[in-house]
């Protein structure tokens, strides 16, 4: 039985709610080539909650959520073995869609990748793309993703201006409202929060807080206060290995593993 299963557990014997797993990631290998990136992975990931991935540079962080939704399959000569299955289904089977996947998973990058179109095109272009055509649903359902990413307030008035002309921080929640107006189920993040400022840091963070009472959502962060102060669990990738992956509180107060302790204390990387 693996750490979170015993956990999900303790807190049922508590008289508490089972956790429900979104991906159980299964003995995962991944090479680039000859380049063996990822080794072994298990990793049970519950819904609704804040997983952070930490590690140094190159450790795999990237390379695994990007395997999540299959965005990997766009990296030429990349081979995996294992398996990864997202409510429990394995993303590899040929029977699943990758399409499908990829509604279900939705991705925010490191740099804010709005398209050169208006706020208000940033999110409908993505409902045309799937086919809904009613400008009414179009226009209710962009402003509930405005208002969903926190964003409605502040652009309500200028939605039909370019989104370029939004600040780096206003840019990055307009991605994430685009990514929440086609209804995912999770939330992939590869550090947000990398290039903005920390006003516009701490407003992506209260905004993921929000946000996990309804998605899940995997972060990959560098930033070590980050993982603590929003995630409830938290695995540490090095060498494209988890060394260890247990409640956020523990990894950062009382870690298992002696690697785990001195990367959290800054000792390397
Ligand atoms: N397209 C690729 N082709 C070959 N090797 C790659 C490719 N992408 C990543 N790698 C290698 O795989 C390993 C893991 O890279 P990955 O980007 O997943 O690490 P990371 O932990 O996200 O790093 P960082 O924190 O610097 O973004 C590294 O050794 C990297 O050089």
């Amino acid at each position: 039985m693996t750490l979170t299963a015993v956990k999900s557990k303790e807190n049922n014997q508590a008289g508490q709610t089972e956790n429900v797993l979104v991906y159980n990631t299964k003995d995962l290998n991944l090479w680039y080539g000859d380049h063996h990136a990822l080794k072994n992975i298990n990793l049970e990931i519950n819904e609704r909650e804040v997983t952070a991935i930490i590690g140094p540079s190159g450790c795999g962080k990237s390379t695994y959520i990007k395997t999540l939704n299959r965005m990997i399959d766009l990296v030429p000569g990349v081979k995996t073995n294992g398996s990864i299955e997202y409510r429990e289904r394995d993303i590899f089977n040929k029977d699943f869609l990758v399409e499908e996947l990829r509604t279900r998973v939705g991705m925010v990058f490191q740099k804010p990748n709005p398209f050169p179109k208006s706020i208000y095109e940033n999110i409908a272009f993505g409902l045309k793309i799937h086919g809904i055509k009613n400008k009414q649903i179009i226009n209710e359902t962009v402003e509930k993703s405005l208002r969903g990413a926190a964003l409605w307030e502040e652009v309500k008035d200028r939605i039909h201006e370019p989104a370029y002309g939004l600040s780096g921080g206003q840019q990055q929640r307009l991605c994430i409202a685009r990514c929440l107006a086609l209804e995912p189920d999770v939330i992939l993040m590869d550090e947000p929060t990398s290039a903005l400022d920390p006003v516009s840091t701490l407003k992506i963070e209260e905004l993921i807080q929000e946000l996990k009472q309804r998605y899940s959502i995997i972060i990959v962060t560098h930033n070590m206060q980050q993982a603590a102060r929003i995630s409830d669990r938290t695995a540490f990738f090095l060498n494209g290995e988890v060394v260890e992956y247990d409640v956020t509180d523990t990894i950062f107060n009382s870690p298992a593993d002696s690697r785990t302790d001195d990367y959290i204390s800054g000792r390397f990387g």
